[in-house]
């Protein structure tokens, strides 16, 4: 907004709502009669002249900081109520045009045990107010029972056709429960059925998230901040931003979609020891955090996966995912080209034999040989060794116990994920590690980490008697040995996916590009001044 001589300009793409209000005889407000217009060349600005008494408020956003939105309010004084009215229905009006992709009808989830339970609390005492000052009409669900969300959705109950959007007050969890949901009921309305390499369909509706949860990560990487206020008015500004999102595979039957982590070894561990402690609230995970760490398990695995087709674009390529992000944009445009019509993507077309030159190593940065042949994309890899944790990531999954996140240059709309190995090492070495990933600092030079930026991957435990001898390098393995590798083979993690435990070690996993729309933009580059933050940001005004 700027204010210059008698005249305001509002930018209603940052307007939250108007309401009349009194304003008292002293109060250092601009007014307008009636010259003022609204200026059809400068796009979403209203220019007000200043004249008489009554008046209204028009209820902007500011950025005070720390990728923090808080609103503030403009008085202008009109000289008559018949004036005063016209004009808060102008702006009204002008706010609901197609332009502004604003939602006006969403169905509100709110999970009353996330976090510190607080959620229906902060519902009622920031959200409600501002959903009410938007004009946003909502229908409001208190979950009753773990997917309660997802059954309603799944079933149709909501009529999903009639409402722009979906809110869910809580954590990741709740999250991925609404997502899952949503996915689900658009395959099934367009009977598709959800199995093994089928493409999932892209909903037309968007999914807001108020942060109430525990790790709140989705929040944190697509805001910046985990802020209740923040998230409410991206929602109400009909932010948008296409994430990708991953399906899940189990023994090759589809099981589930996951947006932020999927963990094996320390993160699956840590999900599982704190999973029956969740009356400890968020720290539940710091004390099972510490527990994995002390326990400093690994666990024998086998990781195919395919490498992302740009070879620019890496996991230690420093190249931050900001709003308006060039790498998501393009990757967006040539999915929306080739999503016009069913494509089966390229994907593995035979059992992999495992490579006789695989060998297995402490750390296992041996790469295998290039495996073009065993399948239709050059690109695979396979990595067999020893892990104290296998994650991958979609977006860099930053929130408060690790601000950069676990992937500080991950991309949120890219198509890709990244695949982060930590193979068998010292607790010393591991906590470093750990250290390095809370502060965001360099990792790439820690020699029993890989990381890459791949398309899908596959992962199983070397559990089998013909595991054996692919990692070892004796030819005849000894007795002794044998019995001691079979001890330690037959030792099996749990995966973490989005905070959910999958107790199969053996999946498979695709990213499907942007496939989920949120109610946010990116986290805005912090180097930019606001009115280039404005401008550069919403996709919502690309395409209108
Ligand atoms: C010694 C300092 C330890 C620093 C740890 C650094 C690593 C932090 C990486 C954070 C990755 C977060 C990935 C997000 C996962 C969530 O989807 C999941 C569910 O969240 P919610 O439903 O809100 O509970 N959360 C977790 O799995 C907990 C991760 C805890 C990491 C310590
Ligand atoms: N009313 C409920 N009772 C119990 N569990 C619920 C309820 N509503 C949702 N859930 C489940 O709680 C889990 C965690 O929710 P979430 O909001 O992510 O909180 P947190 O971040 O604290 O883990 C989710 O998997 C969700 O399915
Ligand atoms: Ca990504």
């Amino acid at each position: 907004m700027y204010l210059s001589g008698h005249e305001a300009s509002l930018d209603l793409r940052e307007v939250v709502g108007v309401k009349a209000v009194k304003i008292p005889a002293k109060s250092s407000t601009l007014s307008f009669g009636k010259n003022a217009k609204v200026d059809e060349n400068v796009p979403y600005c209203i220019e007000m002249q200043p004249i008489g008494p009554l008046g209204f408020s028009v209820v902007i956003i500011t950025r005070p900081g720390n990728h923090r939105w808080r609103c503030k309010q403009v008085s202008f004084q009109c000289k008559d109520s018949s004036l005063c009215h016209q004009w808060i229905t102008a702006i009204k009006e002008a706010l609901k045009s197609e332009a502004f992709c604003r939602p006006k009808k969403l169905v509100v989830f709110v999970n009353p045990f996330s976090g510190k339970k607080k959620a229906v609390k902060l519902y009622r005492d920031k959200v409600l107010p501002l959903f009410e000052l938007a004009d946003i009409h909502v229908t409001y669900i208190e979950t009753e029972r773990q997917n309660h969300a997802r059954d309603l959705l799944v079933q149709n109950s909501l009529d999903l056709k009639r409402i722009d959007g979906l809110v869910c007050v809580g954590g990741d969890g709740m999250f991925s429960e609404v997502l899952n949901g949503l996915l689900t009921f658009t395959a099934h309305d367009l009977h598709i059925e959800e199995m093994d390499r089928f493409e999932p369909v892209a909903p037309d509706i968007r999914i807001g998230i108020i942060p109430a949860g525990s790790t709140n990560t989705i929040v944190y990487t697509t805001t910046g901040t985990s802020d209740v206020v923040t998230s409410t008015l991206h929602i109400i500004l009909g932010d948008q931003i296409g994430i990708d999102v991953n399906s899940v595979n189990v023994n090759d039957q589809f099981v589930r979609y996951s947006v932020t982590l999927l963990g094996y070894g320390y993160m699956g561990d840590l999900l599982k020891d704190s999973d029956n402690k969740r009356w400890m609230g968020p720290s539940r995970y710091s004390w099972s955090g510490t527990k994995s760490f002390l326990a400093n398990n690994a666990y024998y695995g086998e990781i195919k996966y395919r490498l992302s087709s740009n070879s620019d674009s890496h996991p230690t390529d420093a190249v931050k995912c900001y709003s308006g992000c060039d790498i998501c944009s393009m990757a967006g445009q040539s999915n929306s080209r080739s999503t016009s019509k069913v494509e089966i993507s390229a994907g593995r077309d035979t059992d992999l034999q495992l490579d006789e030159q695989s060998d297995f190593m402490k750390h296992s940065n041996s790469q295998s040989s290039d495996l073009s042949g065993s399948y239709s994309d050059s690109n695979w890899r396979t990595v067999i060794g020893k892990f104290v944790a296998v994650n991958s990531v979609t977006m860099s999954c930053s929130c408060d116990l690790s601000p950069p996140g676990m992937s500080p240059y991950c991309h949120l709309g890219d198509g890709c994920m990244d695949l982060i190995m930590v193979s068998q090492c010292s607790r010393i070495e591991f906590l470093k590690f750990l250290l390095r990933t809370a502060k965001g600092e360099e990792r790439k030079n820690l020699d029993f980490i890989q990381m890459h930026r791949v398309k899908e991957f596959s992962f199983r435990p070397l559990t089998e008697d013909s595991d054996l001898l692919s990692i070892s390098s004796e030819e005849n393995i000894p007795q002794s040995k044998k019995v001691k590798l079979k001890r330690q083979t037959s030792r099996t993690s749990v995966w973490n996916c989005d905070g959910e435990v999958i107790d199969q070690p053996k999946i498979s996993v695709r990213v499907h590009c942007q496939l989920v729309k949120l109610f946010a933009r990116g986290v805005e580059d912090p180097s930019l001044q606001d009115d280039q933050k404005r401008n550069c940001c919403s996709p919502s005004f690309d395409n209108s």
